[in-house]
């Protein structure tokens, strides 16, 4: 059996249709949705994913402004930007792109973006909403694993058991709520965990978020199983890959996600998804 791919890149282009139909309604009411990402610092990667998310601003037909700083930026300014961009009527969503170079405090900052432009969804009261089931700013990458569960008709897992491998505020723990609330069993694993493996093969859906190359393999995953990589890495050729053995996994599980290509775009389709959603807040509360 060889799994089915889970197309990141083709379902993202379905609903950043969508998204842009929405934000062409938007603009013609005169109200053009606008996200500010704010980028610290020079690490490659970060700057390769905020050079992702401003391009998909502009084909959607979103507003963007991305403000680049040096790594040496203090605290206070970063904090007068992010309450200026609060104040800013053309800016409908907020992204600080982490992590921050170590002198800035993460969780401050974070706490500092008005919840109503959280797009990110990392905010403790987005975070709150979406423990209590409350509407709410979901944190983009578990959203996005969400979706892709729902295109393949498991956006409802009652009786179904996931297992999340990683339990970090921006993906692992998000995602196990997401998970609960839509009805699944819910097993978090992390470093801690005794056997990764006894529980992994009892999961009908098993997302890996750690962040370590082959961290699932194939005799880790139950025949059929639904498997989603959130991961990033590079491999010894310097090739991107996830955390899945996605060549050994493939010829057990039912589903996979590719990485590139998986879950990497969807998270940039769900980011763009809820700044058009804060622009329409906007404008029904207006
Ligand atoms: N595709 C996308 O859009 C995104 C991809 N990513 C990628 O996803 C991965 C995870 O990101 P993030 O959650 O921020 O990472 P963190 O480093 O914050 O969290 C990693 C988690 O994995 C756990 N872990 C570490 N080693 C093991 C192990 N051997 N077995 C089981 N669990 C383990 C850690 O446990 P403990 O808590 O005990 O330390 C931790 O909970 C990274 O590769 C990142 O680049 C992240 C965001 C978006
Ligand atoms: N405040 C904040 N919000 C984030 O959402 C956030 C963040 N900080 N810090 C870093 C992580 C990582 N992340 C990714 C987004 C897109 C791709 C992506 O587009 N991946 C492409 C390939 C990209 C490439 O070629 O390197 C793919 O998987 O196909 C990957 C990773 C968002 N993050
Ligand atoms: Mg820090």
């Amino acid at each position: 059996m060889t799994a089915q791919v889970i197309d990141g890149n083709a379902l993202s282009r379905q609903l950043r249709a969508e998204v842009a139909t929405r934000a062409a309604a938007l603009t013609a009411r005169g109200v053009k949705p606008g996200l500010a990402v704010i980028l610290v610092g020079d690490n490659p990667a970060s700057q390769v994913y905020v050079r992702n998310k401003v391009k998909a601003c502009e084909e959607a037909g979103l507003h963007s402004v991305l403000e680049k700083y040096d790594a040496t930026m203090t605290e206070a300014e970063l904090l007068a930007r992010v309450e200026a961009l609060n104040n800013d009527p053309a800016i409908h969503g907020i992204l600080v792109q982490l992590p921050l170079p170590a002198h800035l405090d993460d969780h401050k900052v974070i706490e500092a973006i008005s919840p109503t432009k959280d797009v990110d969804g990392f905010h403790v009261a987005s975070a709150g909403a979406l423990m209590v089931g409350e509407p709410g700013f979901k944190a983009c990458t578990p959203y996005g694993c969400m979706k892709m569960l729902e295109s393949i008709g498991m956006g409802n897992l009652r009786g179904k058991h996931a297992v999340v491998i990683g339990r970090s505020n921006i993906v692992g723990k998000p995602m196990a709520m997401m998970l609960l609330q839509a009805n699944a069993t819910v097993t978090v694993c992390h470093s801690g965990t005794a056997d990764l493996a006894f529980h992994t093969r009892q999961a009908d859906v098993v997302v890996a978020a750690v962040g370590k190359r082959n961290v699932l393999t194939a005799d880790m995953v139950k025949p059929g199983a639904v498997v989603i990589d959130v991961g990033m890495n590079r491999n010894d050729e310097g090739k991107l890959c996830g955390d899945v053995d996605y060549e050994g996994v493939k010829d057990v599980a039912g589903w996979i996600t590719p990485v590139p290509g998986g879950v990497g775009p969807m998270t940039i389709t769900m980011l763009l998804v809820s700044t058009v959603e804060a622009a329409e807040r906007g404008l029904s509360a207006a």
